[in-house]
């Protein structure tokens, strides 16, 4: 007799709402934080999303006339009354975006710096009328370096709209950090001891350490590998497709063609535009395909190191690899429409969806978050799940984002944002992209710099 073993899928797991709370002083990051931990659980397949406290503040009075920094100071009793009610405003947002199942996880973004803010928090997540008690998680940013906290302020926080427009870059840099003495006033940290019961991460000057207590679940236990992982350090992410193929050449899926002669061309050309780059410590990984090894050969002494990842082949067409999308209506018609119909989520027979996809490339994401400057030479599916966990891209675009051959797309991580931008070779190369049948053009890129296609 066999005993089937269970295995959990990612939404089994997270079937108890989630709720990750922000604490710390103004300045720390809280909002990067939160910013990105929603881009990675959202492409991981978690939906989650952030509730900013300062947004509802912004909302409910003028900051104008609140008079700036003294607005956060704790003897400011219609102040403080008015952000406890901006707080238990955003919680009850929150609680119906989880209860409605809406969502899976929801960040709380607020500073959270006193004890009876994270009571009031932890009693709204045991409330009885919650279908499902909501697990709760505090990160807890901590900065003592100053070069942090004055890089966070100067690119940042004088940028926000409390103060863009209303007045100089330096009052608005004094203004906060008057705001920061405010809310030092009152500030008491997790603490192990007196905060026995609770879930939390210390994460210290942006991930030199980290304390980590209580960690209860599959969401929190995610959360906290991501945060070891992330980093702020500036440096740049190159992703293109091997160089045009054979297969692309006759519009066969899949398989394992060499290069067509456009591809070699494009394999040489793309040393040259890295020869330029002169890019320190730049590390290549390919997939195992031959097209993508016999691109990446031309580069192999301009890195640092070069690794080929199993996880970075193509998506596996199954019973279609080597098949044309013609062969392909013709053979399968029903299964043809079927990926029409929902391409994020069908899966080849004997192959994989994009859904599958998105998980196989994980590690890589992790890994790349790790990392320094790194060039991903890979396939056409592959780009796209990547390009979409930076660009913060929805699962229904994902399978549409344009990644043509010949183009090199170099990535440059910001705070709340990427700097997208593409270089597309003078090389001929036949085009792959198949449209949705209704869909005329191909989903445009978030990124900054997402229009902006430029000769290398
Ligand atoms: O999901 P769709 O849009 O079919 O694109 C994926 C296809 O792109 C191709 C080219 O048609 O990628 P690549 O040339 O990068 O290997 C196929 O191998 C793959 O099946």
């Amino acid at each position: 007799m066999f005993t089937r073993v269970h295995q959990y899928s990612t939404n089994e797991q997270v079937r108890v709402p989630n709720v990750i709370a922000l604490v710390g002083l103004p300045a720390r990051g809280k909002t990067y934080i939160s910013y990105k931990l929603c881009r990675y659980l959202n492409w991981i397949g978690i939906k989650t999303r952030a509730f900013n406290v300062g947004e509802y503040r912004r909302q409910a009075c003028d900051f104008e006339k609140e008079g700036k920094a003294d607005f956060f100071d704790h003897s400011n009793e219609r102040a403080v009354r008015i952000r406890d009610e901006c707080a238990k405003h955003a919680m009850e947002d929150m609680g119906r975006y989880l209860d409605s199942k809406k969502g899976e996880v929801a960040v709380f973004d607020a500073t959270n710096t006193t004890r009876p803010r994270r009571k009031m928090l932890l009693d709204f997540c045991n409330r009885e009328d919650h279908e499902t008690k909501f697990r709760l998680f505090f990160i807890e940013s901590v900065c003592d370096d100053p070069d942090i906290i004055d890089s966070n302020i100067t690119e940042v926080k004088v940028n926000s709209p409390d103060y863009k427009g209303r007045m100089t870059e330096e009052q608005a840099k004094q203004d906060f950090l008057q705001r920061i003495e405010k809310y030092s006033a009152q500030y008491a940290p997790l603490c192990e001891e007196k905060d026995a019961e609770l879930s939390f991460i210390k994460v210290i000057n942006a991930g030199r350490s980290f304390f980590v207590h209580n960690v209860n679940g599959h969401v929190q236990s995610r959360v906290v590998y991501f945060l070891m992982n992330i980093h702020l350090l500036p440096r740049s992410i190159y992703l293109t497709r091997h160089g045009e193929s054979e297969y692309n050449k006759i519009g066969r899926l899949g398989g394992d063609s060499p290069l067509s002669e456009n591809g070699v061309c494009y394999a040489h050309k793309l040393r040259k535009y890295f020869e330029k780059e002169n890019i320190q410590d730049l590390r290549i990984w390919c997939s195992q395909k031959i097209r993508v090894a016999q691109t990446a050969n031309h580069l192999k002494d301009l890195a640092a190191h070069v690794e080929y990842w199993k996880v970075l082949d193509e998506i596996d067409a199954g019973i279609c690899e080597g098949l044309t999308y013609e062969d392909f209506e013709a053979r399968y018609p029903k299964q043809f429409s079927e990926r029409d119909k929902d391409k994020y989520h069908y899966r080849y027979p004997s192959g994989e969806s994009y859904e599958d996809l998105v998980a196989r490339l994980e590690p890589v994401i992790m890994e790349l978050e790790r990392q320094s400057n790194v060039l991903v030479i890979s396939h056409q599916a592959t780009i796209r799940c990547i390009l979409a966990y930076f660009d913060n891209k929805k699962r229904e675009e994902l399978p549409y984002l344009n990644v043509p051959l010949h183009t090199v797309i170099k990535l440059t991580p910001k705070a709340y944002s990427c700097q997208i931008e593409m270089f597309k070779f003078k090389i001929d190369a036949v085009d792959t992209y198949r449209a949705k049948p209704t869909e005329e053009l191909p989903w445009e890129l978030n990124g900054t710099e997402s229009n902006l296609c430029r000769s290398p």
